[in-house]
């Protein structure tokens, strides 16, 4: 059974588990916990994107035990000197940090900031873990959308901006951090994963954890009714994307509203052809 057929009985037990109550089901027939559950989906679906550094995953988390309160996860409509505050509590996490984390939204859709357009990328790569800050700093805003709440105009015809994401590289506490990251692949894939890790593993005790970075096909493995002792293989590991990064077509330096005071924004090409446009990618 190939890797992918089991990531899809995976996400079959998932959805069976939403409908029907996760205790039993995570139990039972993936025998993780469910926070065990979704960082491991986390380590396998960045692991497979072009670009992504590989991400450790440690195993132990216990049992959900109340749902969290409202409130303490950032919504992309807060202030800055919200989300800022909301990662320091959480566990010590200083603005930089965040910037380092929001790398994810280079591989990210939405289908709930606007429910009519599910699969809205948030640039225009959605498939490949980029150092595309460069775009989050455009003011050339068209796109027909950018009414909900927490979105604002995209500079490309088919991706969703945040509000968030357009004003943290705007922020002087975030602004060099956030540029800092554009055509440097690997600040991204050394800064990004060891953040990750952190985040990872909140409120937890990792000296009851082990770290399963290499072994994680086995716990599939074993909640399919394999021996967990099968000579697995390792999670994929894609090459990253060749060449330096680029405008995507129809923007360029002029679209860029420059905010890091210490550095400006650096020179790259252009896209040749028409203005882009990103297809939303398809349902999960
Ligand atoms: C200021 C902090 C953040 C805000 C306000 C924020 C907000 C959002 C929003 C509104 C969505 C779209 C949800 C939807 O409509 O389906 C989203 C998606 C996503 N974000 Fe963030 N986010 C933040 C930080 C992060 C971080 C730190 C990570 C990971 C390191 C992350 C990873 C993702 C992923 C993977 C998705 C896609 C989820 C899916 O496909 O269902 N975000 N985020
Ligand atoms: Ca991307």
């Amino acid at each position: 059974m190939a890797v992918w057929d089991i990531l899809l009985h995976t996400a079959e037990s998932y959805s069976l588990a939403r409908r029907t109550g996760y205790t039993t089901i995570y139990q039972k027939v993936l025998a993780i916990t469910p926070g065990d559950f979704i960082q491991f989906a986390v380590a396998m679906g960045f692991s497979n994107c072009p670009g992504a550094p590989q991400l450790q995953f440690m195993l132990g988390r216990p049992m959900p035990v109340a749902a969290s309160l409202d409130g303490l996860i950032p919504e992309p409509f807060d202030a800055v000197d919200s989300s800022i505050e909301r990662f320091a509590d959480a566990g010590n996490f200083t603005p930089s940090h965040i910037i380092w984390l929001l790398n994810a939204h280079s591989v990210v859709a939405a289908d709930e900031v606007d429910s009519t357009i599910p699969g809205t990328p948030f640039d225009s790569t959605p498939f490949i873990l980029t150092v595309s800050s460069s775009l989050r700093l455009s003011s050339a805003a068209h796109c027909s959308q950018g009414e909900n709440q927490g979105e604002v105009e995209s500079p490309i015809m088919g991706e969703l901006h945040l509000q968030s994401d357009s004003e943290l590289p705007r922020d002087n506490r975030t602004a060099c951090e956030w540029q800092s990251f554009v055509n440097n692949l690997e600040r991204m894939q050394t800064l990004f994963p060891a953040a990750m890790a952190t985040m990872a593993v909140i409120g937890q005790d990792t000296s009851q954890m082990v770290d399963c970075s290499d072994v994680v096909h086995i716990l599939l493995l074993r909640a399919l009714g394999f021996e967990p002792n099968v000579i697995c293989p390792q999670i994929p590991i894609t090459p990253p994307p060749q060449g330096t990064a680029h405008f995507p077509a129809g923007l360029g330096i002029a679209d860029v509203e420059q905010a890091c005071s210490t550095a400006m924004f650096p020179t790259l090409p252009t896209d040749p052809g028409p203005a882009t446009y990103v297809a939303p990618v398809p349902p999960a």
